[in-house]
């Protein structure tokens, strides 16, 4: 069944902040993210995406603001808590086990999804077998499924990853530079992949990236953040166009339009 992007909000974030020292690295960040929905959240170097995130999933604690996912408050719970609310999230690095096989890797993350990792059940190769080899045909490695993660090619271990993520079905994912280390046709299929499960599933998805044409191509709506504080929040086209971020990126002129293949 096909969830077209929802008008209301799957999370709200309100004044959000928080400062390392002397350094405030996030400064009352607002926006809104709904079902089914793709946001990127650009910005160079040291603009807060990361803490941001971290903020998002509980692995720092904000000094100010609000997080709601679907109305409940996530600032002050921990990360599993978070997870277990429905909060998945992929790495920059592909974080799987390369000595198993690619199934019993999504069939690890069935195991967690359903409390099982310290029960007999710990040996994953028969538990929810038909699941797991499910999920693999969604992200079109069914036929990779025997296999040892580490003999995959990169793009296909990415596939995996977004396999396990999505095993415990997220409402919200959130993606730390899905395509980073990825050839480029598998950037935009990785991409296109991951917009049908968000589509599908009216999973909402924030992602940081660093690749414009990715950006660009793939995001519904396009949040730009400078140390720390929100410069433009809107549709890919009028982001592109807006003045501040031109500026931003590569202190360009309005009139000189910011390319797809620009690098942040
Ligand atoms: N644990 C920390 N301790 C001290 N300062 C930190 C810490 N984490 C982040 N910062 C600082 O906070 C600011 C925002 O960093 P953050 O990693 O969120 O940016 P980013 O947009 O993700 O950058 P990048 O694209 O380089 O990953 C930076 O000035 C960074 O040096």
């Amino acid at each position: 069944m096909s969830t077209e992007v929802s008008s209301q909000p799957l999370l709200s974030v309100r004044g959000l902040s928080k400062a390392f020292g002397g350094v405030l690295a996030v400064q009352g960040v607002d926006f809104d993210l709904a079902a089914g929905e793709m946001l990127a959240l650009i910005g160079p170097n040291g603009a807060g995406k990361s803490t941001t995130f971290n903020l998002i999933n509980g692995q720092l604690r904000a000094d100010a603001g609000s997080v709601r996912l679907q109305g409940q408050e996530l600032c002050g719970l921990a990360p599993r808590h978070i997870w277990r609310l429905g909060v998945g999230r992929t790495f920059q690095i592909a974080e799987t086990f390369g000595s198993l096989t690619v199934a019993e890797n999504v069939q690890m993350a069935l195991l967690s999804r359903d409390r099982r990792l310290w029960s007999p059940w710990r040996r994953a190769t028969h538990y929810q077998r038909a699941e797991a080899l499910a999920l693999l045909q969604r992200v079109g490695l069914a036929d990779q499924a025997e296999r040892p993660c580490a003999a995959l090619a990169y793009g296909d271990v990415k596939r995996v990853e977004l396999a396990m993520a999505v095993a415990h079905n997220p409402c919200l994912l959130l993606m730390d530079e899905p395509t980073a280390g990825t050839a480029p046709g598998e950037r935009h299929a990785l991409m296109a992949l991951t917009r049908g499960l968000a589509r599908e599933a009216g999973m909402g998805v924030l992602f940081t990236e660093h690749s414009m044409d990715v950006v660009f191509g793939y995001a519904d709506r396009v949040l730009v953040l400078a140390r720390g504080q929100t410069v433009a929040d809107g549709a890919p086209e009028s982001v592109r166009a807006d003045a501040r971020v031109q500026a931003l990126y590569l202190g360009r002129q309005a009139a000189e339009p910011l390319k797809a293949e620009d690098a942040a």
